[in-house]
């Protein structure tokens, strides 16, 4: 019988197999950062063992990094010993580090497919929950904890269960200023936050094909908000070009050869999943959430719901908390929503792709006052892109702040943090209670949506926005 891309990657992989039992998986590329690493490295001090493959293995630092006056000693001493204890472990341990002020320091998920290390066919792993992100490469991609990090540096293999298979499929074409933000968040409201639960899905249909790689990263990413223990879409001709001229990618006769293995990976047509969620493109609009769960989450052109609206009495308790936590009434329209900070960055959204989309909005246009907006780059390299294009002189024109790279706002592990009670519009994947710092209100969104909101100060789609020719002269 077929199998499904995730049963070829995942048997390729396998180096001993005992019924009963979980797999060991040899493991391609392990990433690190400091947050999940230190205890991992100290375990391995103890036991007087090196890293198996320090060249399967490479270090940025992120989370705890600011975002501004990079060239300065870390001012928080926990982030700072944190960062520290990184670099020393990386030089101890003879692995590949990518620290402040280099081009491919950035968020972890950002810098393996920008250097082209995640590829097609791989098992990726990071002590990072979002690493589900290089799955869409069509790599098996998850999250680790801090005593597998140790496992994995000692051996290079990993214990794992095998997963059930599911399939969601994507039918048709996104409209028009509906992105794969909007995509995911519509896909994680439907099935529910624990709706992958024991599963790798694989994203397919024609919607998911027509996306972009970082389009692709940005569904994969939120695979883990919806309980998935990965997400993959099959390599194609979009995964192949965007591949081509990365620096780690094969080269010569070696890409080729790459290039036709990969191929072999899709699934095959006779292949069945265990289980299949179809959307249809169409009905998908501009998506934002109301709650402190991705999946508490209505097409912007709704209105904040009412406990009363769920049938499910855990829906029901779940919505009043985050209603509370919110600070929302029921039937206040999503747009009338004043945001005080919008944060446009992250794994999730923190790529060159999503800075010109939010560009293209703010060209031209001012940053509501009352309302402040930062502008995070992924990576060093997305920065320096972003200004080879001229975007950051678009975002400070507007009055928006352009930033350093890292995990900034996404979460409190660094200074930039929403002050207690204020509200966001992210860009990023998570709006749990305290998230962005104790307190805050995250909505989560598109960069296009966080583009218009930052002009209009409430959450807004571009298309809200005046047309540019028929704008109000400044002395009316
Ligand atoms: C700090 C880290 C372990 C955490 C994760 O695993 O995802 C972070 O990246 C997050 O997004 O919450
Ligand atoms: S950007 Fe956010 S989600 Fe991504 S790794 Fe950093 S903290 Fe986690």
């Amino acid at each position: 019988m077929g199998r499904t891309l995730s049963e070829k990657v995942w048997d390729a992989h396998v180096v001993r197999h005992a019924d009963g039992e979980p797999d060991l998986l040899y493991i391609d590329l392990h990433l690190v950062h400091e947050v999940t690493s230190p205890q991992a490295f100290d375990g391995l001090r103890l036991a007087g063992r090196p890293v198996r493959r320090p060249d399967l293995t490479i270090a940025t630092e992120d989370h705890n990094v600011p975002t501004l006056d990079v060239d300065q000693p870390i001012a928080d001493p926990v982030s700072r010993t944190q960062v520290d204890t990184l670099r020393k472990n990386a030089e101890e341990f003879g692995i590949r580090i990518h620290t402040l002020g280099d081009p491919d320091q950035g968020v972890v998920h950002v810098i393996g497919p920008q250097l082209g290390l995640t590829q097609p066919g791989m098992t990726v792993v990071c002590g990072d929950s979002h690493t589900s992100t290089h799955g869409a490469f069509g790599a098996i991609a998850f999250g680790i904890g801090t005593s597998e990090v140790e496992h994995v540096l000692a051996t290079q293999t990993l214990m794992q269960a095998r997963p059930k298979t599911m399939a969601v499929t994507v039918d048709g074409v996104l409209p028009d200023g509906v992105s794969a933000k909007d995509l995911v968040l519509a896909l994680i409201a439907q099935v529910g936050t624990g709706g992958g639960q024991g599963y790798i899905v694989e994203y397919r249909g024609e919607a998911i094909r027509a996306l972009s790689m970082e389009a692709r990263m940005t569904i994969c990413n939120m695979s883990i908000e919806w309980g998935a223990k990965a997400g993959m879409i099959a390599p194609d001709e979009t995964t192949f070009s965007y591949l081509q001229d990365k620096p780690h990618a094969p080269q010569g006769v070696d890409w080729e050869a790459a290039v036709e293995y990969w191929k072999s990976l899709a699934t095959d047509e006779d292949a069945t999943f265990d289980r299949e969620v179809v959307l249809r493109a169409e009905d998908i609009a501009p998506f934002v959430t109301w709650g402190t769960n991705p999946g508490q989450g209505i097409p912007l052109s709704e209105a904040v719901p009412s406990p009363d609206d769920f049938d499910n009495e855990n829906d029901k308790v779940a919505a009043e908390r985050a209603l509370e936590y919110m600070g929302l009434t029921a039937g206040t329209p999503m747009r009338e929503i004043h945001v005080d900070t919008v944060f446009l960055g992250s794994c999730t959204n923190g790529r060159i792709e999503d800075l010109r989309a939010a560009a293209g909005v703010l060209a031209g246009r001012k940053v509501a006052e009352g309302t402040r907006m930062l502008v995070v780059p992924g990576s060093g390299r997305v920065r320096l892109q972003a200004e080879a294009e001229g975007l950051d002189q678009i975002f400070k024109a507007a009055g928006a702040e352009w930033r350093g790279a890292g995990c900034s706002m996404c979460l409190g592990m660094n200074p930039d943090q929403l002050a207690p009670g204020e509200r966001s519009a992210s860009t990023s994947n998570r709006n749990f209670e305290g998230r962005q710092g104790k307190g805050g209100r995250t909505h989560l969104v598109s960069p296009l949506v966080a583009a218009a909101t930052a002009v209009t100060g409430t959450l807004a789609a571009p298309a809200d926005l005046q047309p540019l020719d028929v704008a109000v002269p400044e002395n009316v």
